[in-house]
């Protein structure tokens, strides 16, 4: 993620230097092969002409008519069903006939009862579940040309000759083979007198649409596969647990995660569990491994560290190739250190559990989007994959992405590393960077501290807790110190500050932070206006020349009025950043803050256990209010994830004709065999339209069908340990606002040793965008703000609407996520790690 900010660390900053060396490799005219190269616009229209305008609306209906074959093929990963639920109810939606496939290519080969007409209601109540509820299967028939040649029969018999398959490359390159047999497969089928030349007319071509589930992520072309976010969240608990226990005996563990051919399990669980030492496929260790593993263990030990946590990847290896197990990491241990440690294979818990809510949103993106395609797609249609990319869902073509996997696997299995990496894209090199810049960083020596002369820069919180801020605070520092900096915690916002609460923050007084929820420095409410004076005095006392402020809205605003003040105040002329954190996901110039996710997921697991609570006693609807004050990101979001029937936010207006329609919606669904009904509103929805008067609107209308009760969630949103997603972004946030600050002192600096900023790009929020991290100054981002509502005039989420409302049987227009022609990203091979 970290890899575009690269490009802005100065030239002076050695370590950064160093690195970025290290990553730069020398291109390979080799590996620009047709299938990774980019399509021209022109290109795209002609492979896919029915997508090229896509602003057109895409309304119920649209595909009557046609039947569709969804399945899942390959290893199961949590979010397989979110993304059946939503093929499903988009094919329903487009008036078209989806079939689910039992069991994968073993289902369709074997036809019979593995082909199932499937209604709304199949694929209720499934959303949270893990695995696949239409089952996963390896089938060595579909290899062979005849096994294809009974699936073909199958789909035939059945009208169906469009296919979605939820699956890994094997699963997709199946597909395409299939595909591109369908014609004679057809042919032979006729001639045997299996199907009737009207059947052979009829169903001229194969289309096929893949969306990539997998735990490991190891699919190139797109940012995330579907399950990769949860089993992220089964290593964290996993760690989180170890943490206590092996801190309370001095112990070292030593934990495997899986990743047979990819090391993004590894390299961000290494980024997220302030791990010592990470093992992944893609970067093998220097030789001398078992000295350096030793010595940082020893030297951390000697400083007082009491936890120790080293992660190995299943397919983890040295440069020769040789494996480099636990069993040999442990072993290097005990005859060199002379220390026990404990070993800890989490292996298949990692593909179960509940799903994420991002994974849960993954998936419904990616399953309506690939119906929609499949839908879409004619004779002369490239067939393609959707993937996540720049956090847009995008199509790609099939065979390129999985070419460029395949070939990501080989050049793992040759040794060339630095090709591997480069095919796995920029998502996956910048947390590869990060996860560097991490384990690199120490302490400074003295020499290191007193060239230059160190900056003193204080970090502060200001707003509402929300999970990752210490996290941010553990990276930020230890980036600061590391650039041989000085820093200070303030503690309890400005309030503490004008009281003089300043102290410097040690290397070693961040130990642990990343994983726990809070604000350890304490935090409040309270921003500057009318207490300038006071505020400059401070930071005059104690020479501050950069000041970093962790939070929400109020954190943006103090920023802003220091910076509007500059004129009157020459102590507010030093640079200043914000890093975001607030549940509510309300600031401009970030998709994400930090905390956000944290409580997504706990009003996601909340919502899955009302759903779930006293199953088969009464009918009845839940009304749940969600924080988030006028901002209905984290009501959208929950009510996507939990499959909620609507969500009421402030954005989008409503009256009361409109909650009738809905109640006789839910009437609709609960008259069927639906037993639950969730309704999501905003806290800040609207101030007549209140959570006791939908319950009583709601059970009105049920005319006793169900009873209504409501939930109204409070401070459990505010959740109690981070998520990976918070745990990460929060821990690249720091070390990119770190290296912000250094390099704006150093530009602010005058010959006379002071500090004066007064550039707008000297006060800059870090922002989210896309797979990268960007800095908008505050004054630019005042003018995209609703200050009175505390939103941003934008919201990125508001395109995910209609699709919650379509799963959710209500109509809308449904508008495809992106609107740019469809591509193969290029590999940035100048930017990898090796
Ligand atoms: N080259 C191929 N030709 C025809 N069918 C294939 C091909 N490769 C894979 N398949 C079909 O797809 C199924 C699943 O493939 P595979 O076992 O490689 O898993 P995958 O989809 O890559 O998932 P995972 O990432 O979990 O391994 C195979 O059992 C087979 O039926
Ligand atoms: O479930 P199986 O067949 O043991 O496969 C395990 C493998 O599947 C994955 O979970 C997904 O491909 C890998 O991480 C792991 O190595």
């Amino acid at each position: 993620m970290i890899s575009q900010l690269l490009g802005f660390i100065p030239r002076k900053c050695l370590q950064f230097e160093l690195i970025r060396k290290e990553i730069t490799i020398i291109a390979k005219k080799s590996f620009e092969t047709k299938t990774l190269q980019k399509l021209t616009d022109e290109e795209y229209i002609e492979l896919n002409p029915a997508i090229a305008s896509k602003m057109s609306k895409i309304s119920r209906n649209l595909y009557k008519g046609q039947s569709v074959a969804i399945f899942t093929s390959g290893g199961d990963s949590c979010g397989m069903n979110g993304a059946l639920r939503a093929s499903v109810r988009m094919a329903i939606y487009l008036g078209s006939q989806p079939y689910m496939i039992r069991e994968g290519y073993q289902g369709m080969v074997e036809g019979g009862e593995h082909f199932v007409k499937a209604k709304w209601s199949s694929v209720s109540s499934i959303i949270h579940l893990g695995g696949t509820i239409i089952g996963s299967a390896r089938c060595a028939e579909f290899m062979q040309r005849e096994g294809r040649k009974k699936a073909a029969f199958n789909l035939v018999q059945r009208d169906i000759n469009r296919l979605v398959v939820i699956g890994g490359d094997g699963s997709l390159t199946g597909a395409n083979i299939f595909r591109q047999e369908w014609s004679g497969l057809l042919d032979e089928l006729l001639a045997e007198g299996k199907i009737t030349t009207q059947q052979r007319e009829k169903y001229v071509d194969l289309h096929v649409v893949g969306v990539v589930g997998s735990i490991d992520n190891d699919f190139c072309g797109t940012d995330l596969t579907i399950g990769a976010n949860t089993a992220l969240h089964r290593i964290t608990e996993a760690i989180d647990s170890i943490a206590s226990t092996a801190y309370s005996h001095k112990r070292i563990f030593i934990l495997e995660v899986m990743g047979r051919r990819c090391g993004f399990l590894a390299m961000i669980t290494g980024i997220i569990s302030e791990a010592d030492y990470v093992f992944c496929p893609e970067a093998p260790p220097p030789m001398d491994w078992h000295d350096r593993l030793c010595e940082k263990l020893q030297k951390e030990g000697e400083g007082g560290q009491r936890l120790h946590i080293i992660i190995v990847a299943e397919g983890a290896s040295d440069l020769n190739g040789e494996p480099i197990t636990v069993e040999i990491v442990k072993k290097v241990i005990l005859d060199k250190l002379k220390r026990e440690s404990r070993i800890t294979v989490l292996g298949h818990v990692q593909r179960g559990g509940a799903t994420s809510a991002y994974d849960r949103i993954l998936a419904c993106r990616m399953g309506a989007e690939a119906v929609v395609a499949v839908l879409e797609a004619t004779g002369n249609t490239t067939p393609v994959v959707v993937v996540l990319t720049n956090n847009q869902i995008e199509r790609i073509p099939l065979m390129g992405a999985v070419e460029r996997t395949q070939a990501a696997n080989e050049a793992l299995k040759s040794g060339d590393w630095a090709k591997a990496i480069a095919l796995r894209g920029v998502f996956f090199q910048g947390n590869m960077m990060a996860l560097k810049l991490l384990s690199r960083a120490k302490p400074p020596t003295k020499e290191q501290c007193c060239v230059p002369p160190p900056f003193n820069i204080a970090v502060m919180h200001v707003g509402s807790p929300a999970c990752g801020i210490n996290a941010a605070t553990r990276s930020l520092v230890r980036t600061i110190i590391y650039n041989g900096d000085r820093i200070f915690g303030v503690s309890n916002g400005l309030v503490g500050l004008i009281a003089g609460q300043l102290k410097p923050l040690a290397w070693s007084d961040v130990i642990g932070w990343c994983s726990q929820g809070g604000a350890f420095l304490g935090m409040n409410r309270i921003t500057p206006e009318g207490k300038y004076p006071e505020i400059a005095r401070r930071l005059r006392e104690f020479n501050i020349q950069g000041l970093v402020v962790i939070g929400g809205f109020e954190a943006y605003r103090t920023v802003l009025s220091l910076t509007t003040e500059r004129g009157s105040y020459q102590e507010f002329c030093i640079p200043m950043a914000v890093i975001p954190s607030t549940i509510s996901n309300n600031m401009p110039g970030t998709e994400y803050t930090i905390g956000a996710d944290t409580s997504l997921n706990e009003i996601t697991k909340i919502c899955d256990l009302i759903r779930d609570s006293a199953r088969g006693y009464k009918k009845r609807v839940f009304i749940i209010e969600t924080m988030g004050g006028f901002c209905g990101y984290l009501a959208t979001m929950a009510a996507m994830a939990a499959g909620a029937d609507s969500a009421y936010i402030f954005e989008e207006k409503f009256n009361v004709r409109d909650m009738q329609r809905d109640c006789a919606n839910m009437v609709a669904k609960m008259s069927d065999v639906i037993e639950r009904g969730l309704v999501l509103r905003c806290e800040g929805a609207n101030k007549n339209y209140t959570a006791d008067f939908m319950q009583r609107l709601y059970e009105e209308e049920s005319n006793g069908l169900f009873s209504c009760r409501t939930c109204i969630l409070g401070h459990a949103q505010q959740g109690g340990k981070p998520t990976p997603f918070d745990r990460c972004i929060a821990t690249e946030m720091g070390i990119a606002c770190g290296q912000f600050i250094h390099e704006q002192m150093v530009k602010s600096l005058q010959t006379d040793g002071t500090m004066l900023a007064v550039t707008k790009h000297s006060a800059c929020m870090l922002g989210m965008i896309g797979p990268e991290y960007k800095y908008t100054s505050v004054e630019d981002l005042s003018h995209q703000t609703e200050f009175q509502y505390r939103t941003p005039k934008n919201q990125w989420w508001m395109k995910l609407r209609p699709l919650l409302r379509i799963l959710s049987t209500h109509d809308s227009a449904y508008t495809t996520d992106n609107k740019a022609p469809v591509h193969q990203q290029p590999v940035d091979i100048n930017c990898t790690v090796n």
